[in-house]
């Protein structure tokens, strides 16, 4: 039997414990400091059992998930020293900077008790183990930093685990993941809830700027609604890579007001053509999806039950959708449904049908 015990069984370790959990031989264990907690993990059926006790969290566990927020993994770390551990036993985490990380992981190095730092690069901007789902992970990429101690036989346990989250295990030294991570993920964070509260301070004398706030606002601010507390925390760990960055983004708006003032049209041209072609290189990574599919897109009104219309028409003419997703939703006028088919003569089907009553496009 493989017991896994996960500290902190919210969005990413209830979504970790979910992948686990009735796999065979496997025991997942949850561990929260508050009763309540431990009662809703368990109603929920999250993990197979939940408690208040340390020691009874890591008793006999053959792998360890630290997941709660950046600032107290260091703390588990410590504590974990001086617990009994079942010799062989892998120390993991799943925070969002690594280089701090795996410093305090290294002073853990106990004989026979391996850890090696984590970080799932998936998530959402909800937290808590009501938003977990065994489909958080899939086709992401799932960094791990092990070190030059690190045997490669609890690299590969670790690894052959983690196989259950169907994400792609990536290795990576602490350093260059949150040099890396601090430009693709905490940057935009940053920017986004700038941005926001740079239009909130307008809003302030005129509420027109919330009414019209459309796609573009909506597209680049999702992320601004993440948890305030572990992005403190994010913020704060790693903070000499932030402070380049953002003086590198100061650059970048610089030369935007450079270009704006002095009419820089061709510039400006450039500069989109430029960020259009690096977006559309970018690997689309949908989650729940392991094989190529075939897409369309329908030009729906936003109302409800149109979802429901369209999957009903579908299956009524025995078209197997594999998957429904809204790309664009707005009151009053017209939003975009993505279907996808996993065969290319049900998407010819689908075209067919819907071109009837709906703009279709491929
Ligand atoms: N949300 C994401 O998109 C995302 C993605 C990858 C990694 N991470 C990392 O995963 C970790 C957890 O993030 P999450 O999104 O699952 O957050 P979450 O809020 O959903 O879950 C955090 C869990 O930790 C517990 N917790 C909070 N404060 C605690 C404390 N002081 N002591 C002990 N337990 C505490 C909470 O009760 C909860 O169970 C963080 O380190 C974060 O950096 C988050
Ligand atoms: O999709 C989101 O909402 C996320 O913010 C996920 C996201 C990111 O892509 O920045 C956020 C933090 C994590 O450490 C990894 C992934």
């Amino acid at each position: 039997m493989i017991k896994i015990a996960i500290f902190g069984v919210g969005l990413i370790g209830g979504s970790l414990a979910l992948c686990f959990k009735g796999k065979p031989d496997v025991t997942v264990v949850g561990h929260s400091n508050n009763p309540a907690s431990v009662e809703k993990y368990m109603k929920r059926e999250v993990v197979d059992y939940a408690t208040t006790s340390m020691e009874e969290t890591v008793r006999d566990a053959d792998f360890i998930f630290l997941c709660t927020p950046v600032s107290t993994i260091g703390e588990y770390l410590h504590i974990l020293s001086d617990l009994p551990l079942k010799p062989g036993c892998i120390v993991t985490d799943v925070g969002s900077t690594k280089a701090s990380i795996a410093e305090s992981g290294s002073h853990l190095r106990r004989k026979d008790v391996y850890f090696i730092g984590g970080h799932p690069m998936a998530g959402k901007e909800k937290s808590g183990v009501e938003a977990a789902t065994s489909l958080l992970f899939e086709n992401a990429f799932y960094v791990l930093t092990p070190d030059s101690g690190t045997p490669e036989d609890a690299y590969e346990r670790l690894a052959k685990l983690l196989e259950w989250t169907k994400a792609r295990i990536l290795k990576l030294d602490p350093k260059l993941h949150d040099g890396i991570v601090g430009a693709i993920s905490h940057l935009p964070h940053i920017i986004a809830v700038a941005l926001v509260n740079q239009i909130a301070r307008y809003n302030e004398s005129n509420e027109l700027y919330r009414d019209l706030a459309a796609g573009g606002f909506h597209d680049i601010t999702r992320i601004a609604s993440s948890d305030p507390v572990m992005w403190r925390d994010i913020l704060v760990d790693n903070k000499s890579v932030l402070l380049e960055l953002l003086k590198d983004w100061n650059t970048e708006i610089a030369g935007f007001i450079d270009m704006i003032e002095s009419g820089d049209g061709i510039g400006i041209e450039q500069a989109f053509q430029k960020a259009n072609g690096f977006r559309s290189s970018l690997p689309e990574r949908r989650k729940g999806v392991i094989h190529s599919f075939y897409d369309i897109y329908v030009d729906v009104p936003d109302h409800p039950g149109i979802i429901g219309q369209i999957a009903t028409l579908l299956g009524n003419c025995r078209i197997n959708l594999s998957n429904i997703q809204i790309i664009e939703s707005r009151e009053d006028i017209p939003g975009v449904l993505r279907l996808s088919f996993s065969e290319e003569s049900h998407m010819d089907k689908a075209l067919e049908l819907l071109k009837k009553d709906y703009a279709v496009y491929v």
